[in-house]
């Protein structure tokens, strides 16, 4: 059912309004058109709004005629004042199913006697409530309280208010409807259908008879002669509130917009607020679960929302605390999460969100400090380099300058642009890894594996090789099926491709277990690492042998882009380790080490069925060192509110695809990175050529001997004193609300 309805009120100019998908909308150009027609007193009044938002279309409308698709246009009661043109689509449902229709009266609240109400047509779909020409919309409402025994009832919601400035930022305001229904029986039956929607109803017993309502005639209707609906029953909910969040005015945001929407729709709040770092993770890993069964409240920025999680997460009753869903006002200075995955962004609409009670399920990602087995989760973004550097500068202005600290840290940082030397290390999501680096526009110089050899063997042409890539025997990067693979194990998927078939014997064992290809910054060699069994396997020994054309043909030659994980690489520089971020320029050292670890057969001594190793089968990690500027991993799109509503960090990320998105930033000059900025307001910073984006799996991280000491986790900063690794857990958590992109 499509309602349009326009109306001649108290100045010339007639509005023209029209609901579309819930929403009633004020179209410009349709009222300016529509008025002229009007004006000219003209019987034929043509609306036509453009646009995909405005699919659908009223053509030569004659009023008082029915239109050609068998729509009723009615004409209003004064003449040319008031039409209201009502176009049915049967089929559609635009405003959803019809639920209730009935008669009632905008109840005045006057106790003068003689008020004459009068009844209209009123109508309650599963999208909307109208009343003459007045419509909520329900995702406003947000509870209805109704005196049990009486026809009067009251729909609270919080809409915004319309607005004609386009800039003007609007906040929710309370505005309750008051009816009167014909009858008690009446009331209760659209309390009734209200409550089917989920709406909470506030019972407040009958009003204490007066004599003068005893009196009344219209009281004699009022007494009560059916049960009252069950109303639910409230939901009790923890709030744990950051008084030092944004501008330290959370408190204030919360006892003036969000309580009173809670408290409408019946919750049962315990209100704790932090008194200091870590409380909030300390509250949620101690709180009896039982007194917040609906859920807890996080009322601050990203980091108590971090807290809480960490906390529920850390649990003896794991298995119980992971399903308890996390509300979240935004009310810290940036609300990262909320405004990405939901869209929200004011603690109003946020608190209308919690009410309705949607859950939305968001990955969790890990990130775990190699060296003492320490696990922080996030659900933001992890990030190293820049950012984690302002982040930490930020923390000496937050009293100073609220959430503004982060431009003042970032200019200041930006004027001593320092490098962040370091090691990344990612598994890409289905083959992207071969495809990223062939796209990699980085600035560095790279050599690409023969593009002919590489289509002869169908692999992907595109995989490139850089060099410098040795490891330290003792690399951080190993996860547990790593480790299988660092004992001896082969890549199932490294079996010689056809092409490798035809070649002589030793090219032939030359071309197991390629791809783990190494990007440098800096140098145009070729490093191809490959190993295997540390300790099982064979010393093997470093022979020189020049670079050919079929040496780089090596790397990633396996059938279905194969590619030996990288920690493969690490077992040959077991005997031979190389700084990591030295100037590996003879690249031929590494080549021809694993050249002789293959032709010595090792590959084919150390398989073993270990567990892991399907697992590992097609995993391909790709590795990057050099100086970055940034490197960020998202798990959504990591959009801030603090500049352009259309800055994002991770334009194609999806904050439940399993998948994490790894923006590499090189390292690049002030001129560059201020150019990333600006383009970063618009989503468009994936475009320049020192920026490399790509969806993964897992990322690890080896920090170089750098000053920078610290990354960042949803905006919290977390020392880093050694390789890290992060990665998207099995278990989602839940979020309460709902994205308004839906509605
Ligand atoms: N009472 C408190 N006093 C000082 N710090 C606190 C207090 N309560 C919590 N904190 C710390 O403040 C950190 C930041 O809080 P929060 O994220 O809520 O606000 P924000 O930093 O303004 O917002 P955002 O993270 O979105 O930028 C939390 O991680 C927590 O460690």
């Amino acid at each position: 059912m499509l309602s349009t309805s326009f109306t001649r009120i108290a100045s010339p100019g007639p509005t023209f309004c029209f609901s579309w998908r819930g929403s009633t909308q004020i179209v410009p150009c349709a009222k300016l058109r529509l008025q002229k027609e009007l004006d000219k007193g003209s019987k034929n009044v043509s609306a036509v709004p453009k646009g995909p938002k405005y699919p659908w279309r009223l053509r030569s409308l004659k009023r008082g005629a029915k239109h050609e698709g068998g729509n009723k246009v009615s004409e209003g009661q004064n003449g040319n004042d008031q039409v209201k043109i009502d176009i049915s689509y049967e089929d559609s449902d635009l405003l959803g199913k019809v639920l209730l229709n009935g008669q009632l009266a905008v109840d005045k609240k006057t106790t003068k006697e003689d008020v004459e109400h009068v009844y209209i047509a009123a109508k309650l779909t599963t999208k909307e409530f109208t009343w003459s020409c007045m419509a909520l919309k329900l995702e406003d409402v947000v509870a209805v309280s109704y005196s049990d025994g009486t026809r009067r009832f009251t729909v609270h919601a919080f809409p915004f208010p319309n607005s004609t400035l386009p800039f003007k930022k609007t906040r929710r305001k309370r505005n309750d409807c008051h009816f009167l229904a014909l009858n008690s029986e009446e009331a209760l039956k659209w309390t009734e259908a209200f409550e089917s929607l989920k709406f909470y109803v506030n019972h407040s017993p009958h009003p204490l008879p007066s004599a003068k309502r005893q009196n009344s005639k219209l009281d004699g209707q009022d007494l009560p002669s059916i049960v009252a609906p069950c109303c639910r029953i409230g939901r009790a909910m923890l709030v744990i509130l950051n008084p030092r969040s944004g501008r330290g005015r959370a408190r204030k945001v919360y006892d003036s917009e969000v309580e009173p929407i809670l408290k409408l729709a019946g919750f049962k709040l315990n209100v704790v607020e932090t008194n200091g770092a870590h409380h909030a993770q300390k509250l949620a890993a101690s709180v009896d679960l039982s007194t917040c069964s609906s859920g807890i409240i996080c009322v601050g920025g990203d980091g108590i929302v971090n807290e809480v999680l960490n906390g529920l997460l850390s649990r003896e009753d794991a298995k119980q605390s992971r399903v308890v869903p996390i509300g979240i006002i935004p009310a810290g200075s940036d609300n990262s999460l909320i405004w990405s995955i939901m869209g929200i962004r004011d603690p109003a609409s946020a608190a209308v969100a919690i009410v309705k009670g949607d859950l939305i399920s968001t990955d969790i990602f890990a990130v775990e400090w190699t060296k003492t087995g320490d696990v922080h989760m996030g659900l933001t973004v992890a990030y190293y380099g820049f950012m984690s550097d302002v982040l930490e500068l930020s923390e000496k202005y937050q009293k100073k300058f609220g959430p503004l600290r982060y431009f003042v840290a970032g200019a200041l940082k930006f004027l001593c642009l320092p490098r962040y030397e370091c090691e990344v290390e990612y598994l890409p999501v289905g083959g992207q890894g071969n495809q990223a680096q062939a796209e990699s526009k980085g600035p560095h110089s790279e050599i690409f594996i023969d593009d002919t050899l590489g289509d002869k063997v169908g692999v992907d042409a595109g995989a490139k090789l850089t060099s410098n890539g040795a490891f330290n025997h003792d690399s951080p990067f190993r996860s547990a099926s790593e480790h299988d693979l660092f004992s001896g194990t082969t890549d199932a998927n490294n079996e010689p491709s056809e092409y490798v078939r035809g070649l002589d014997g030793k090219t032939k064992r030359l071309s197991f277990g390629r791809g783990s290809s190494v990007q440098s910054g800096n140098e145009n060699v070729v490093a191809v690492n490959h190993s295997v069994a540390g300790a099982t396997s064979p010393s093997p020994r470093p022979r020189t042998r020049t670079k050919s054309r079929l040496d780089r043909g090596w790397s990633g030659m396996s059938p279905g882009n194969g590619s030996l994980r990288s920690s493969w690489d690490y077992s040959i520089v077991d005997d031979h380790p190389v700084d990591l971020f030295s100037a590996c320029n003879d690249t031929t050292q590494v080549l021809e080490a694993k050249g002789i670890a293959e032709a010595d057969g090792v590959l084919a001594t150390t398989k073993q069925g270990l567990p892991q190793l399907q697992e590992a089968d097609n995993e391909k990690w790709v590795v990057k060192q050099g100086p970055f500027l940034g490197i960020m991993v998202c798990n959504h799109q990591c959009k801030t509110v603090q500049c352009l509503n259309s800055q994002l960090l991770a334009p194609m990320a999806e904050h439940d695809d399993r998948r994490l998105d790894l923006v590499l930033v090189h390292k690049v000059g002030r001129l560059q990175l201020l150019r990333f900025l600006v383009l970063m307001q618009f989503g468009r910073h994936l475009s320049l050529p020192f920026v490399e984006y790509t969806k993964v799996q897992s990322v690890k991280l080896k920090p170089g001997n750098n000053h920078h000491k610290g990354c960042g986790i949803d905006g919290e900063l977390m020392p880093l004193n050694g390789p890290i690794s992060t990665t998207i857990l099995e278990e989602q958590c839940q979020l309460i609300g709902h994205s308004v992109f839906r509605h």
